[in-house]
């Protein structure tokens, strides 16, 4: 039965339907245009990565790096604030736990736990003080009646990891409750695609279920003075009545990726790429030899992206459906492949030679075209490695022929080429996470393309 619930939320954009394993769905209402944004979400509860602490004010994330000045919380100098608007938002729940924070930090109980189980620990602190503030305000109350109404994680065998004490001396009645539900609807946070963090959105986790073929992915939004938002924004166009789903983890991980939903979320994918995958079963294996391999990165090339032999200009995207790889490409789905291109490229592209990095990097981009839906950020991201990859080699090029040689200039194009393709797909999922960051390089190297007229 479902437990569709219509006071939950309004949004004119999304509605919820009982789905027939996951409880409810996620629905357009409407026609969603690609890159639109579907709906914002707030945060109940977020935790910095030990490496971002004291570098990010513990409230709206932003960054010492972007200028921002932090002031230690007096009570226990462990949380960072930006100003006096960040620590009066988080107030009602620091306080919980400010004055024991120290000695909790210190003790032997919270040091011997794994760096995921500390995370877990913080996160559940948070939201055992969120979930024991007497004085709460109607939105929070709500916020976490929704994360309570959630479908828990599977049973897990772990202990609840030990919280922080709070100012009352009770431990909070509700904390296996809370802990059942925080390793499945745990959002990782990122900034410019890097994790900096860890959040509870609890809307965000009642309505959208996991695809890993999504047409749409959540980012998150930092705005000084202002708690975390997550912003859900569609990939491609979605159709009135069509489930929106987002990615849980990243989709690139074909072999390994059904087993942490069955270990962390406790279902079963039936995507279309998990269904393909199911149907391949055993991957035969990679070629060893140096030419087989070259080949199969041909092939993939060719199968991924069928004119740019006849034409360097044609990268079209969207790429071939991933359910139409052909039978003799079924090796490069061995996570090991990607893994080895991404590693080659990252060490060709800062040390050279810049061609075995573009070569490696096309091979690159073509996988991420097939295993990756439409407009996903990593194709972007790679897209835009390419062109400074590109523009780098076509300065190299110029000091050793000419300035109008044909080496630099098509290195230019193909520069120009990659930064458009990475501008398209990048500006579907728009700024997240810090100021700057890759909108703003696109636009940097744009300006120096242009500024250089040489194409
Ligand atoms: C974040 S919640 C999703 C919200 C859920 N639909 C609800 O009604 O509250 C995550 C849980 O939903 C279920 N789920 C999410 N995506 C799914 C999918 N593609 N197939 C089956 N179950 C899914 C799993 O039980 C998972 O632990």
């Amino acid at each position: 039965m479902s437990s569709f619930a219509p006071d939950l939320f309004h949004s004119d954009n999304v509605g919820l339907e009982p789905h027939p394993t996951a409880r409810d769905k996620a629905v357009a209402k409407n026609v969603l245009r690609t890159g639109s944004l579907i709906l914002s979400i707030p945060s109940l509860a977020t935790i910095l990565l030990p490496t971002e602490k004291g570098q990010r004010c513990d409230c709206c994330f932003s960054s010492q790096s972007s200028g921002v000045t932090l002031r230690r919380c007096t009570g226990c100098a462990s949380y960072w604030y930006c100003g006096t608007k960040c620590q009066t938002l988080q107030w009602p729940i620091h306080k919980r736990f400010c004055k024991n924070f120290n000695r909790y930090f210190a003790s032997t109980a919270f040091d011997s736990l794994e760096a995921h189980e500390k995370l877990d620990a913080l996160l559940l602190t948070h939201l055992s003080a969120e979930a024991s503030i007497e004085d709460i305000t109607p939105h929070r109350a709500r916020e976490i009646s929704i994360f309570l109404s959630l479908v828990p994680g599977p049973a897990v065998n772990t202990r609840i990891p030990p919280i922080c004490p709070l100012s009352t001396k009770e431990r909070p009645t509700n904390l296996d409750a809370l802990y059942a539900r925080c390793g499945n609807n745990n959002f990782t946070i990122h900034s410019h695609l890097t994790t900096i963090a860890h959040g509870v959105f609890p809307l965000a986790s009642r309505l959208f279920n996991h695809s890993c073929l999504p047409n749409a992915a959540a980012k998150v939004i930092i705005e000084p003075s202002q708690a975390i938002s997550l912003n859900i924004i569609a990939l491609r166009d979605i159709a009135v009545g069509e489930e929106i789903c987002i990615p849980y983890l990243d989709p690139a991980l074909l072999q390994t990726r059904q087993q942490i939903f069955q270990l962390t979320y406790g279902f079963t994918c039936s995507c279309p790429s998990c269904i393909m995958m199911e149907n391949i079963g055993r991957l035969p294996p990679l070629p060893e030899s140096e030419n087989e391999l070259g080949a199969l990165n041909t092939a993939l090339r060719h199968f991924v992206f069928p004119s740019w032999e006849h034409d360097a200009s044609e990268i079209l995207l969207p790429a071939k459906p991933f359910t139409e790889i052909p039978r003799s490409l079924f090796p490069v789905l061995h996570e090991s492949y990607l893994t080895q291109l991404s590693e080659s490229f990252s060490s060709t592209s800062h040390d050279g030679p810049s061609d075995t990095a573009l070569d490696v990097g096309l091979t690159l981009l073509a996988l991420y075209a097939l295993i990756y839906p439409p407009n996903y950020p990593q194709i972007g991201m790679h897209s835009l490695e390419m062109a400074k990859t590109a523009w780098n080699a076509s300065i190299i090029a110029e000091r050793n022929e000419s300035r109008f040689g044909t080496a630099a200039v098509d290195l230019e194009k193909k520069a120009q080429l990659y930064l458009r393709l990475s501008s398209e797909i990048l500006n579907v999922f728009g700024p997240e996470g810090d100021p700057g960051g890759p909108l703003e390089e696109i636009s940097v190297l744009q300006s120096l393309i242009h500024e250089n007229m040489r194409v």
